[in-house]
């Protein structure tokens, strides 16, 4: 028999959008039902969540999670110098080992602010999947090809690898894409040679794509097309992609990304800290495409912190656009959460609480002076919660943060690892 968990009297975003008070009863890794008491159904376990938000888990949907290891090591640089100059040559140092610690900061990190699954793309991959199945988070891993050498062939059968070896793995709880990083390090025979293995797998594709006026412009040059425009020629937009940025688009790029049906993942933090620019999110959402959010590595946000993201994708497309109805609360909740499941692929499975959905859920303390008075909570939660409102997480229906505290990982140990890593690589 599965073992049964009942969360009794959360106020709970439910799949019509609304908030109501409600049960939530959990069977195994599954939600089982949500409404209010049901006498015969006997839980195992019951939690008392009066005073308590209960919200799908948060869906990271671009990250580089060990890059926890460069926080706050180079900052106030545009992206190309910033990879060229500082990032790439500290990449060059690190270790399998210094990738898993440098996750398990990550994940750290992200539970604690209310993640419950993370789209990672970066290398030593075999170590993030045993960070994320040593931590009990839900992942969507893609090595991270560069198509140039030394490591362009290594990295193509590494990914193979990886698709084989952890597809589906860890009760199910980790998926993987294949991570061609971007146009301009992968030239087309070698995005070719992706398309083709991505077939071969029937694997989907996580990519950077249009994040800087300076990459479209080269790609221009370069290939007489935009990057979506090349990247529909080459097939990539075939395979199924999250697109990682689109923040400098044309109106034929979004209809392409529409009819292709590309998924986008948003990354407000990075694009201004970056100075990227800022991506047409109501452009995409009224063409019908799939946005979800994302933090980018902690080297370019510097935080994995989901609730600022949420806030961030908010305002930030109101000030592009001059309209302070640009995506509204409601919105960027979904884009945190369900949309945020369809960009990983994981539709149907995660980023709703309801019936049938696995058991991936955060759970606020609405205790704070920021959340009174209560006019609206989804207002609240976009616009004024505080990541230290995060109380308990779970995900598959095991508990992963009880009341503030992890249960599956020692913290201090992966604190002083990341500390003592980051220093070698750094100096
Ligand atoms: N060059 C590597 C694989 C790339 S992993 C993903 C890469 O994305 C880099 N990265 C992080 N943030 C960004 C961003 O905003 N834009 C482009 N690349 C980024 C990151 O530093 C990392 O090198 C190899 O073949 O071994
Ligand atoms: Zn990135």
């Amino acid at each position: 028999m599965a073992k049964t968990l009942l969360l009794k009297n959360a106020y709970v975003w439910g799949a019509d959008g609304t908030i109501t008070k409600s049960d939530i009863a959990i069977s195994g890794s599954e939600i089982a039902w949500v409404g209010s008491e049901k006498q015969d159904w006997q839980a195992d376990h019951v939690i008392d969540c009066t005073d308590k938000l209960a919200i799908p888990g948060f869906v990271n949907t671009h990250t580089h999670a060990a890059m926890t290891l460069f926080r706050s090591y180079a900052d106030d640089m545009a992206l190309m110098d910033w990879l060229q100059n500082k990032i790439w040559p500290a990449e060059r140092k690190l270790t399998a080992e210094d990738v898993y610690w440098g996750s398990m900061l990550a994940i750290v990190e992200m539970i604690k602010t209310g993640t419950t699954t993370f789209a990672d793309m970066y290398f030593f991959m075999p170590e993030v999947a045993q960070a994320a199945a040593d931590s009990g988070i839900r992942a969507v891993l893609s090595r991270g090809m560069a198509g140039v050498a030394p490591t362009a062939e290594q990295a193509l059968h590494e990914s193979e690898v990886l698709f084989r070896e952890w597809h589906n793995a860890a009760e199910g709880r980790i998926t993987v894409m294949l991570g061609p990083h971007a146009p301009y390090t992968c030239p087309p025979a070698y995005l070719r040679r992706v398309v083709e293995l991505a077939g071969r797998l029937k694997a989907e594709i996580h990519i950077h794509l249009s994040e800087t006026a300076g990459e479209v412009e080269t790609c221009l040059k370069e290939h007489g097309k935009t990057p979506i425009a090349l990247m529909n020629e080459l097939g990539v937009l075939d395979c199924g992609v999250l697109a990682a940025h689109c923040v400098h688009l044309t109106e034929e790029d979004i209809a392409i990304m529409a009819r292709k049906k590309v998924r986008v993942a948003h990354n407000p933090g990075s694009n201004m800290k970056l100075a990227s620019g800022i991506a047409p999110v109501h452009e995409l959402l009224s063409a019908g495409i799939c946005v979800g959010l994302g933090t980018d590595g902690a080297a370019s946000n510097n935080n994995l912190d989901m609730l600022e993201e949420m806030r961030l994708a908010a305002l930030l497309a109101k000030v592009r656009n001059n309209d302070p109805l640009a995506v509204p609360a409601a919105t960027a909740l979904d884009m945190a959460t369900r949309r945020g499941a369809e960009a990983l692929g994981l539709g149907g499975s995660i980023g709703v609480l309801a019936a049938g959905y696995k058991a991936d859920i955060t759970l606020l303390s609405l205790q704070g002076p920021h959340w009174h008075p209560r006019h609206d909570l989804v207002s609240l939660l976009v616009y004024a919660a505080q990541s230290g409102d995060v109380d308990t997480v779970m995900v598959n229906g095991r508990i992963l943060l009880e009341k503030g505290n992890l249960t599956t990982i020692d913290e201090e140990r992966v604190k002083y690892e990341a500390a003592r890593r980051s220093m070698r690589l750094t100096r």
